[in-house]
């Protein structure tokens, strides 16, 4: 199994380099060279698996010779042995035909610890092997920075280096990223919002002398072991509800766009699913392009759901590679106009392309507190706000004869001033995190500069 770039000018790599590397050499995103296929048969057979079994089949067929089969099955093991709940992504029905998938019961209460987790393992073993060690720059709008940093702290093969926007993520996120003590691991608050930091992230890939010089590496989405993780998970909720003899839709709350393209991959593999639906807040470049064609940069608008507060959003790369026939000279074009232009128009070929696997919307400030408010009012449940934008959009959009999905991406926990404001409710982060308030915070603070912030990586990592 091999991986491609986007941009169609960067060698093809082995499922471990491409892991090990991050962003492509010509600053495209790696996809596998084929997407193997799960046959019906297959599906079926996943019912009654425990969630590490079905990761094992969905993901073993794109890590090729990588890992052993025992290797493999014994990292995903570790992976998920500290997530609070038994089932890892357990669903609730919100309303009939309505599910709720959680994806927060990892260690940081967020989706991302599902990938982060795993590929934590992953490095970890492929870097004593090869006796390498790395150094990782992620960005962060709350929930990868602070999945990362759990992930990787104390590993003596790894630095970790994340940027965050300065007064931007929720105070629990900030903490989960600012409290652990361990040497490794370094929370940098930059000035700007997030799309800043991930562009001073891919400009630290272009640059090859700091590439090379550190060993960057990237955990972020634009890592494939990242999204590959997140495939899992439409498995084992679409199969929980009837597939492959049913269909079934899910709806996502965007940003980055990794985690509704781990739902297409799921989508390709050959699972049923109906719709992959694109849900974004006030900050919905995503809704927009899908609606008009034109894919435009307006600036980042704060909001209550200040993990998906995102307008380049990285992963869509992927999506247009696969809308352009997998034409990476149009995809280069495409994101040189975005660089030089904010923005670029997606041909009348591709945008049909793109409606035909996507559908999309948007909830603005009011709709999300108001859906907040009813999922606790009707149903008793208390939502966060990133899990609330996807709920409005479902409802608006679903096909009553098909079971929709939303994924619930955090914890409310996280960002419990938005839930209090919608509900009267402060919710509590749970028991093993009672103590995050009295941790001291390590903060360290940036400029979005380049080489500022290069130069802070440089002084920092250990040899
Ligand atoms: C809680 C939460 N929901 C949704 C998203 C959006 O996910 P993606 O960036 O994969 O589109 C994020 C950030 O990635 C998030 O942290
Ligand atoms: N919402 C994310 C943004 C980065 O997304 P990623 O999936 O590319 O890591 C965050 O919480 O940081």
């Amino acid at each position: 199994m091999n991986y491609v770039s986007t941009r169609g000018r960067a060698p093809a790599l082995s499922f471990e380099d491409t892991m090990l590397s991050g962003l492509a050499r010509d600053g495209g995103l790696y996809v596998p060279e084929t997407v193997p296929q799960m046959p019906a048969a297959e599906i079926r057979a996943l019912h009654g698996l425990s969630y590490e079994e079905t990761a094992f089949r969905v993901m073993r067929p794109f890590v090729g010779d990588t890992f052993s089969d025992g290797t493999f099955g014994d990292l995903i093991e570790k992976a998920y042995a500290g997530f609070g709940h038994g089932a890892r992504a357990p669903m609730v029905e919100l309303a009939p035909g309505h599910f709720l998938l959680e994806l927060f019961h990892g260690p940081t209460l967020a989706f991302k610890d599902f990938a982060m987790q795993l590929i934590g393992q992953l490095f970890e073993e492929a870097l004593t092997r090869r006796g390498e060690r790395v150094t990782i720059v992620g960005a962060t709008s709350g929930d990868t920075g602070s999945a990362a940093i759990e992930a990787f702290r104390g590993l003596d093969a790894v630095d970790v280096f994340i940027l965050y926007p300065h007064g931007r993520v929720s105070e629990v996120q900030r903490r989960q990223m600012t409290t652990p003590s361990e040497a490794n691991v370094h929370a940098v608050a930059i000035d700007g919002h997030f799309d800043d930091a991930q562009a001073r992230l891919k400009d630290m890939f272009a640059d090859d002398t700091f590439r090379d010089g550190v060993r960057l590496a990237a955990v972020n989405s634009i890592n494939w072991a990242r999204v590959l993780a997140q495939v899992v998970y439409y498995f084992s909720a679409a199969v929980s509800l009837g597939a492959p003899d049913r269909k079934v839709s899910f709806t996502v709350p965007t940003g980055n766009f990794g985690d509704i393209f781990a739902g297409s991959i799921a989508k390709s593999m050959g699972l049923p699913i109906e719709r992959l639906v694109i849900a974004t807040n006030q900050n919905d470049i995503l809704d927009r392009a899908m609606r008009s064609g034109d894919y435009r940069t307006e600036g980042v608008a704060p909001s209550i759901s200040p993990s998906m507060d995102i307008q380049v959003s990285s992963n869509f790369e992927r999506a247009l590679f696969d809308a352009y026939g997998r034409d990476g000279a149009a995809v280069a074009q495409l994101m040189d106009e975005l660089k030089s232009g904010g923005g670029f128009h997606v041909s009348q070929g591709a945008l049909e392309a793109l409606r035909e696997r996507f559908d999309s919307g948007r909830a603005s400030e009011e709709e999300t507190s108001a859906a907040i408010a009813r999922a606790h009012a009707e149903m008793g449940e208390l939502i966060c706000p990133h899990t609330a934008i996807g709920v409005k959009v479902a409802e608006e959009q679903r096909d009553p004869a098909v079971p929709m999905v939303t994924l619930a991406t955090a914890h409310p926990a996280k960002f419990p001033d938005a839930v209090e404001a919608a509900t009267g409710i402060r919710p509590a982060l749970p028991e093993r995190m009672a103590n995050l308030f009295d941790l001291e915070e390590r903060i360290t603070r940036a400029p979005n500069d380049l080489s500022a912030l290069q130069d802070l990586i440089q002084e920092r990592i250990r040899t």
